[in-house]
C-alpha cells in the first residue's frame, strides 16, 4: 500500500451558536486553516494470527503513542467494546473511537479479513500550531520547509486548546486515513464513490461516541466538508447506533452508508477581498455550563426564548444572504465590488452600517449588529456569558477601526474569542492599529486564513523529516 496522508480543517462558528442544536434552525460555520493531518503506512507485524494492530502517534506530544490490538475473532463474537485494547492501558477517547467505528465497519465490509494475517496499520498525526497555546513549545518544520509544527513538552491534555475544534478535525482526518488503509478504492475526490460522505458519518458517530454525547455535529461537518451552511442531523439516527450492542456492526453500515441524515451541508464562502479575523481571548469559558443554562431558560420561558431566537435566526439569515449577495456581485460587477472594498478600507464598521449609499455592506454591518442584539437579550435573560461586557466592549472597539465590518463572539460566544470581518486589504493596518490600543492587549490575533474546503488530501512528501 502506498501510504497517504490526510488533512481536515478547524472551524469558527460565525452564526447559529445554540440555534444549530435544534434541526429547524440552519448555521453558518467557517473552515479554518489550521488543520489535523494524518498520514498512514501499513506493515507486515509479528503479532499472533487473528491480531491487527493499529498504532497512533502523535509525535508533537509527550507520551503521544497509543496501540490498539484488534481481536478479529472476538470483534466478531462479543462486539467492539470487548475487542479492542490499548496495550498500555492508555486512554484517548477520540482516537479509540474513532479506531473502533471505522474497524466495526470495515470488519462489516469485509474489509478487515486481509487483516486478521497479523498486520499493523500506523497513523501519525500532525496538528498545526494555531490548535494550542504556544508556551513551552519548540518548532519543527519539514525538509522542504511546507509544514511547520510545535513539539509541546506536555502531554496532549495538559496543553492549553484555542477552541478551534482538535477533535473533530482528529477523528475526521484520523477516518479519512484508516479507511484509506482498509478500502483499496477509497477516494475523496471522485465524487461518485460517497467517501467523503462516509468518512463524514462514521467520523460524527466516533466523535458522539468518544463525548458520550450527541451534540449538533457542526465541527465534524465542517471539517470534513469545509465552508459550510449547516443543518443537523436527528440525534436519533446515531442514538440508535450507540444503543445497540450486538447488532451495531449491521447498523452502524446502514447508517453510513443508507439512511438519510436529511443535514443540510451547502457550501458558502466570504466574498472574496473580506477576510474572517480571529482574535484570541485571554480567559476562558466552559461551553456546557453556558449551554445547560440557555437550555434551562428554553424550559422556563417557552414563548418567549422562541421569539427571541425567531428573530435571531433572522439576523443570522441576513447575514448570510448578504455575504451571498456580495459573492454574486463580485462576480457579475467587477467595478462596483472594487469601490465597494475601497471604501471599506476607508470606513470602520459603525459609519458603514449607517451609509446609505453602501447598501451592500451595510446590510453585512446591519445583520451583525442585529446578531449581537440578540445574542445580548439572550446573555441577559439566562444569565449565561454568551457575550459578557468585557467581549461588547472589545467588539464595540474593533467596530469603529477603519476596514472593519462588525465581529460577534463565535460558537457558544463566552470569553474565549472574537471573530471580525475585515477587509484583506486593511488587515496589515488593523494590526499596527490594534498593537497600541489598550482595548486589544489582551487579544492575540490568530494566523487563520477561510479554507472552502475541509477534507483533503495531502501530499506524503510535505511530511519528510518529520516523521
Ligand atoms: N494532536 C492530537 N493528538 C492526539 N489527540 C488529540 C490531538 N488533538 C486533540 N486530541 C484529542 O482531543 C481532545 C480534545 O478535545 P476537545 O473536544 O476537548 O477539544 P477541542 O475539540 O479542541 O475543543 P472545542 O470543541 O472547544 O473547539 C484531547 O484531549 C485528545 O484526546
Ligand atoms: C453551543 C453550541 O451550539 C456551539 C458551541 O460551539 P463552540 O464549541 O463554542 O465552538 C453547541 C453545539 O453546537 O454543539
Amino acid at each position: 500500500m502506498v501510504p497517504k496522508a490526510f488533512s481536515a480543517t478547524g472551524k469558527a462558528l460565525l452564526a447559529g451558536g445554540y440555534l444549530v442544536l435544534d434541526p429547524k434552525y440552519e448555521a453558518f460555520v467557517i473552515a479554518l486553516s489550521a488543520r489535523m493531518y494524518a498520514l498512514n503506512n501499513v506493515s507486515d507485524s509479528n503479532a499472533g494470527n487473528g491480531i491487527c494492530s493499529i498504532t497512533v502517534d502523535s509525535p508533537q506530544f509527550v507520551n503521544g503513542s497509543w496501540t490498539y490490538s484488534l481481536d478479529l475473532a472476538r470483534l466478531r463474537s462479543a462486539g467492539l467494546a470487548y475487542a479492542v485494547v490499548e496495550k498500555a492501558g492508555k486512554h484517548n477517547p477520540f482516537i479509540q473511537s474513532a479506531i473502533l467505528v471505522t474497524a466495526a465497519y470495515a470488519l462489516e465490509n469485509g474489509a478487515l479479513d486481509e487483516y486478521s494475517k497479523g498486520k499493523e496499520i500506523h497513523v501519525t498525526i500532525f496538528s498545526d500550531p494555531e490548535y494550542h497555546s504556544k508556551s513551552d513549545s519548540v518548532r519543527k518544520e519539514s525538509t522542504n520547509g511546507s509544514k511547520e509544527f510545535l513539539f509541546h513538552n506536555k502531554e496532549i491534555t495538559q496543553v492549553n486548546k484555542t477552541g478551534l475544534g482538535s477533535s473533530a478535525g482528529l477523528v475526521t482526518s484520523l477516518t479519512a486515513s484508516l479507511l484509506s488503509a482498509l478500502f483499496s478504492d477509497f477516494d475523496i475526490v471522485d465524487k461518485s464513490l460517497n467517501w467523503k460522505e462516509k468518512v463524514h458519518n462514521l467520523a460524527q458517530v466516533s466523535h458522539c461516541k468518544a463525548q458520550g454525547k450527541i451534540g449538533s455535529g457542526f465541527d465534524v461537518a465542517s471539517a470534513t466538508f469545509g465552508s459550510i451552511i449547516y443543518q443537523r442531523f436527528s440525534p436519533q439516527l446515531i442514538h440508535n447506533v450507540l444503543d445497540a450492542v450486538s447488532d451495531t456492526n449491521a447498523k452502524l453500515v446502514d447508517l453510513v452508508d443508507n439512511q438519510d441524515w436529511d443535514m443540510k451541508h451547502e457550501l458558502c464562502s466570504m466574498p472574496p477581498g473580506i477576510r474572517l479575523l480571529m482574535g484570541d481571548v485571554i480567559g476562558g469559558s466552559e461551553t456546557p455550563k453556558l449551554v445547560s443554562k440557555v437550555q434551562n431558560w428554553l424550559k422556563e420561558k417557552p414563548e418567549y426564548s422562541r421569539k427571541v431566537w425567531t428573530e435571531l435566526n433572522g439576523s443570522n439569515m441576513r447575514l448570510v444572504e448578504a455575504l451571498r449577495k456580495m459573492h454574486k456581485l463580485s462576480e457579475t460587477d467587477k467595478a462596483r465590488y472594487a469601490y465597494l472594498l475601497k471604501e471599506l478600507t476607508k470606513k470602520n464598521g459603525e459609519d458603514i452600517a449607517n451609509s446609505s449609499d453602501l447598501p451592500e455592506l451595510s446590510q453585512i454591518g446591519c445583520a451583525i449588529k442585529d446578531v449581537r442584539k440578540y445574542l445580548k437579550v439572550m446573555t441577559e435573560e439566562t444569565g449565561a456569558e454568551i457575550e459578557p461586557l468585557e467581549q461588547t466592549t472589545l467588539l464595540d472597539a474593533a467596530t469603529s477601526i477603519k476596514g472593519i465590518l462588525g465581529g460577534v463572539v463565535p460558537g457558544a460566544g463566552g470569553y474565549d474569542a472574537i471573530c471580525l470581518l475585515a477587509s484583506s486589504e486593511a488587515i496589515p493596518q488593523i494590526f499596527q492599529e490594534t498593537s497600541s490600543n489598550p482595548s486589544f492587549s489582551h487579544v492575540r490575533w490568530m494566523h487563520l486564513t477561510e479554507q472552502s474546503d475541509g477534507l483533503i488530501e495531502e501530499s506524503y512528501s510535505d511530511f519528510t523529516g518529520l516523521v
